[in-house]
């Protein structure tokens, strides 16, 4: 028993004692002169043995627990200490505690297992090591590998049941599984036995490896990172046990544990998006996917994979092959919250025609004092109807070729034979009025990845042909309508148009769909949220909650964007 439990179960059972026998002084209210019962007296001896001593004879606590409550009737004792002392041993969850504390005490948390074999005889004096593992519905934790009919363990997985068994170590040479041995046996055969044992026991004979002291020094590493590509094991030729390993997509926050081998890193995955956390689960018996560790190629594995086919000279090249690489593939992250309330540029990705302009525009309208837009620069003459800053910023060609070259510009394209785009400074001057909406290229992602704009990036996915095709045709409808009697639209105010919406054909729709899944796989890694454009009110209520959600709570952000911070 924890020693400051039994200094209080002491005190209570002093105070008792003291109580029956009157030499409290409680109170005014004192307690009737009674000595305690037989019954009484062989509780408080037996509780104040289990106090003080280290239970060497088990106690049965429930059965003592209600003996005293048998014998202290509630109703006729004066103390309110002992009446406290009643009331306690009855709550559920104080019962609950002393059954606990018993069968603890007992040895009675883990299953019986069978007496270990006695083997060294048997060995020709090899130190062998019996190992028995218990896994309730858990997969060990712990890969193979055979090298001339010998079998090795090959990796041990981070917080696995093999590894938190503490018994088992990467080489140890495996010789039996459940009394069965495994020398020249295939690993599917070995893989098949592991499955094959009862009550999810498992028995190994093991020669201990020699522990490899570089090995040892190396510190495994627990960072966060997020995926910048899609991961399918089972697509992946090199990986040596798709089972021991996890997939994932661009834009998942991964739990790096141990990037110890070269090849191959031991990840957890967290979830999707800047707003990704851990679920937390207690139950080791339903661990669901999300807890499972699994093995995923290193950043030096994957740039493996990116070296020209013409390779590399030496191994100088490829090292510096690997800094311009670093980050290509993993992203290091940390999260952070926004305390100061900084204002963070709001960016739309998406394909063509999937709607991030009408959502944009619908931002304006609906919360014209919160969000702002950044005024784009052109090359093309002011027509009569517009102002300078206000639609345009209207500069000469040769200083918006000058700004490019600078790279000033977030983007910029060519419309008969004139340019525009939008400028850098145009988005800091717009921050200074209120959140700024973007919907740029995809290319120009890059450019404003930065702390000093710290962008929410959300991608906007059409919805699947048939709702994109009657939420289209509806909205179409009701902004016709409402171009020639606006009483007649019976969509809300808020999203109410301006001009007609746009008419789309059945292939036209196919192609906005492609082109999305397609830009998907690309730019997921650089999205923190997705979102479903399916009708314009729902949408808008969904962004509205996302945006501000993104703002206020923890986000992964870029570990890079660090020294920038100074916070
Ligand atoms: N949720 C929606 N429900 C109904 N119609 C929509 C919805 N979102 C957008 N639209 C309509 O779809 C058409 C295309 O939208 P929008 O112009 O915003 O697309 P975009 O993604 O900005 O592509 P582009 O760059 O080609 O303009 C517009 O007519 C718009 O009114």
């Amino acid at each position: 028993m924890p020693d400051n439990l039994s200094a209080i179960f002491g005190t209570i059972l002093d105070y008792a004692e003291e109580v029956a026998a009157g030499t409290s002084n409680e109170n005014d209210e004192r307690p009737p002169r009674t000595s305690l019962t037989k019954k009484q007296q062989k509780a408080v001896s037996i509780l104040r043995n289990f106090s003080t001593n280290d239970q060497k004879q088990e106690i049965s606590f429930q059965e003592l627990s209600q003996n005293v409550l048998d014998d202290w009737d509630i109703s006729n004792i004066k103390s309110s200490s002992v009446q406290q002392l009643v009331e306690l041993l009855n709550l559920p969850r104080v019962q609950g505690v002393l059954w606990a504390a018993q069968e603890i005490s007992a040895g009675r948390f883990a299953p019986q297992l069978p007496d270990v074999p006695f083997e060294v005889d048997e060995d020709d004096g090899v130190a062998v090591k019996i190992v028995r593992i218990v896994r309730r519905g858990e997969p060990l934790g712990a890969t193979i590998k055979c090298e001339r009919g010998k079998v090795y363990v090959a990796r041990i997985m981070a917080n696995g049941v093999a590894d938190r068994s503490g018994c088992i170590q990467e080489g140890d040479r495996v010789l039996e599984v459940n009394g069965i041995t495994v020398a020249d046996k295939e690993p599917r055969e070995i893989v098949k036995l592991l499955d094959k044992c009862d009550n999810g026991i498992i028995t190994f004979k093991l020669i201990p490896a020699e522990i490899n002291q570089k090995l040892k020094q190396k510190k495994s590493s627990h960072r966060y990172a997020r995926a910048l590509f899609d991961y399918d094991p089972w697509q992946d030729k090199r990986h040596p046990c798709p089972e021991a390993a996890i997939s994932f997509r661009g834009g998942d926050i991964l739990e790096i544990l141990d990037e110890k081998d070269q090849y191959w890193w031991q990840t957890r995955k967290i979830g999707f998006g800047a707003l990704a956390r851990r679920k937390e689960s207690h139950d080791d018996e339903n661990r669901d996917d999300s807890k499972k560790v699994g093995l995923v190629p290193s950043e030096w594995l994957q740039c493996q994979s990116e070296i020209p086919e013409n390779g590399i000279d030496t191994s100088d090249d490829f090292q510096s092959f690997l800094e311009n690489h670093k980050g290509r593939f993993y992203e290091s992250v940390f999260r952070w919250r926004n305390k100061k309330k900084r204002r963070r540029v709001v960016v739309l990705l998406g394909a063509p025609g999937v709607g991030r302009n009408e959502i944009r525009r619908q931002f304006f309208k609906v919360f014209a004092d919160r969000f702002t837009n950044a005024i784009p620069h052109t090359s093309r003459p002011q027509r009569p109807n517009e102002s300078d800053g206000v639609n345009y910023y209207f500069t000469s060609r040769s200083e918006m070729e000058r700004m490019i070259e600078r790279k000033e510009m977030l983007e910029y394209g060519e419309f008969r034979d004139n340019l525009y785009g939008t400028a850098l400074k145009s988005v800091r001057k717009a921050s200074e009025k209120g959140t700024v909406l973007l919907t740029p290229h995809p290319l120009a992602i890059e450019n404003i990845r930065t702390w000093e704009f710290a962008p929410i990036v959300i991608f906007v996915q059409p919805p699947e042909f048939g709702e994109f095709k009657h939420t289209r045709e509806v909205y179409r409808s009701q902004t016709t309508r409402s171009h020639s009697a606006a009483s007649s639209s019976n969509i809300s105010q808020n999203t109410a148009a301006t001009s007609a919406a746009r008419a789309f054909s059945d292939v036209e729709i196919r192609q906005i769909i492609d082109n999305s899944a397609q830009m998907e796989q690309k730019y997921r890694g650089y999205c923190d949220a997705i979102i479903r454009n399916v009708d314009l009110d729902t949408t808008m209520n969904e962004l509205t909650g996302l945006i501000y959600q993104l703002e206020s709570k923890a986000t992964w952000m870029p570990m890079k964007w660090l020294d920038d911070i100074g916070e």
